[in-house]
């Protein structure tokens, strides 16, 4: 347990001194001691000390007067005044009910050890009390987020240690993987969780305007309180940038700049907190100067990265249950369980739209499924895993059947990310891969592909993100 601060405000040597001798021998917390004006400021600044003796017969009257003004018991500090009238302490009882104990001053061992021994335990409760409200919180916002592999886990553990500073954290991963989720929870982890959460979604606006729907007009006065600028709507609380990779160069330009001030070591709590997403490789942009390479130098100092949910198919299964779940909450379709079977094709899937894809596979099987059990029949699954060439299973065929099977699994993910692209429109999709229209028919007839489910109006719209 770390050792609570104490402070002693008495300008007489002999009672810092008896105090000192006293706590010493109860514990070991470090004790301080003030005296004169500066002593209100260091009882009364937040975060200050846990545990604070007063003696009275020297206290400046400023701060007896404004303890006697405060009418509830402190709820971060323990308040213990010395008072050198025995006849007094139930007047001053009454006068300040802020303070925990008034302790008859002079006082003996009898009196004084015990005294310090509650006042401990009271700021050991109020600590462990604190600690208990900040884990249910955690534990609250953590149970939005399903996850199981060491991936997540680091993920997770990295959003709780992010999310107590004021600092950008830049958030990358492919769409559907959780940015927002993971700024949401940085968020409300946040000292700001009471403030406001804006997104911006950039690609949405206009980009000739972008950086003034977002930083205000350079004709905007200072402050602009009442600017519509996200910057200034945003104050006290978080602004989420999504998708920040087609930023054009003066927005990225005044970005660098917004967080070289806002950053800087003199600028100890900016009004407002950037949290900065993208799903396309920055880096990478950087190298065709697509992408300004020293925004990029400081967007990657704080760095969350969300990996695909191919690359973690240990997280497959506790997903599809915590989103059904959810959603069979929200849609009250209630007692609806997956199947062995369509768990299987779950883990074998792809998931180019990673966890908004599994999400809507699995709405749609709560949907139509006509039974409690939702199976492979109920949901829309492009088709089945592209057999690698090391596949235990394909080495389990022939020559002639492997290799059907491995170009069935290939026709299958390559004509259907074609499909998601065109949704569902053949010619489009012929035409994007070189194809004549008919060729690519057949081919889709051959492998049983059918385009329906990927065109708008059939239930799984926005199910397939691009
Ligand atoms: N670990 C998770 N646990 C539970 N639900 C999740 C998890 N990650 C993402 N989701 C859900 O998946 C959906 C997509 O997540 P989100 O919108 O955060 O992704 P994104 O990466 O921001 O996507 P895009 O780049 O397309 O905007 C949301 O409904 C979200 O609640």
């Amino acid at each position: 347990m770390i050792p609570a601060s104490i402070l002693i405000i008495s300008s007489d040597p002999e009672t810092q001194s008896i105090l000192q001798q006293a706590i010493a021998s109860r514990c070991s917390c470090p004790t301080s001691t003030a005296s004169g004006e500066t002593a209100a400021l260091h009882c009364f600044a937040p975060q200050s000390h846990e545990l604070v003796f007063i003696d009275t017969r020297t206290a400046e009257p400023e701060l007896m007067a404004r303890l006697s003004g405060i009418q509830s018991p402190f709820k971060n500090h323990t308040i213990v005044l010395l008072s050198h009238d025995r006849r007094l302490i139930p007047e001053m009882a009454n006068e300040a009910p802020a303070v925990y104990e008034i302790l008859p001053w002079p006082s003996s061992g009898e009196l004084l050890a015990p005294c310090i021994d509650r006042a401990l335990e009271r700021c050991m409760l109020i600590r462990e009390k604190k600690q208990l409200q900040l884990d249910c919180r955690c534990h609250r916002i953590f149970a939005k987020i399903a996850g199981q592999s060491k991936t997540m886990q680091q993920i997770l553990d990295r959003i709780s240690t992010l999310a107590h500073g004021n600092e950008t954290v830049f958030i990358t991963g492919e769409s559907g993987t959780g940015k927002e989720l993971a700024a949401r929870t940085l968020h409300r982890l946040s000292s700001r969780s009471e403030g406001p959460f804006i997104r911006v979604h950039c690609p949405s606006l206009p980009k000739e305007s972008l950086e003034h729907e977002i930083f205000g007009r350079p004709a905007d006065p200072a402050p602009a309180t009442d600017s519509p600028a996200f910057l200034n709507r945003a104050r006290g609380g978080t602004l989420f940038l999504d998708e920040i990779g087609d930023l054009t160069p003066e927005a990225q330009q005044k970005l660098l700049e917004y967080l070289k001030g806002s950053q800087a070591p003199s600028c100890a709590s900016p009004e407002v907190r950037l949290l900065i997403a993208t799903n396309r490789d920055l880096e990478k942009k950087t190298e065709g100067h697509g992408f300004n390479k020293e925004l990029f130098d400081v967007l990657r100092t704080r760095h969350i990265h969300l990996p695909p949910l191919r690359k973690r198919p240990e997280d497959i299964p506790p997903l599809a249950h915590f989103i059904l779940e959810k959603q069979a909450y929200k849609l009250k379709r209630y007692g609806r369980y997956i199947s062995p079977e369509l768990m299987k094709r779950l883990m074998a899937h792809p998931w180019e739209g990673n966890i908004r894809e599994l999400e809507n596979t699995i709405i749609h099987g709560l949907l139509f499924s006509s039974s409690q059990e939702i199976g492979p029949d109920d949901v829309l699954l492009s088709g089945p895993k592209p057999l690698g060439p090391c596949s235990a299973a394909l080495h389990q065929n022939n020559y002639r059947d492997a290799k059907e099977e491995a170009l069935k699994g290939f026709n299958h993910i390559y004509i259907g990310r074609l499909l998601k692209r065109s949704k569902g429109n053949i010619s489009l999709a012929a035409r994007a891969c070189g194809l004549e229209r008919q060729a690519l028919q057949q081919i889709m007839k051959r492998y049983d592909i059918s385009p329906v489910p990927y065109r708008p109006g059939t239930g799984c719209e926005g199910g397939y993100p691009e």
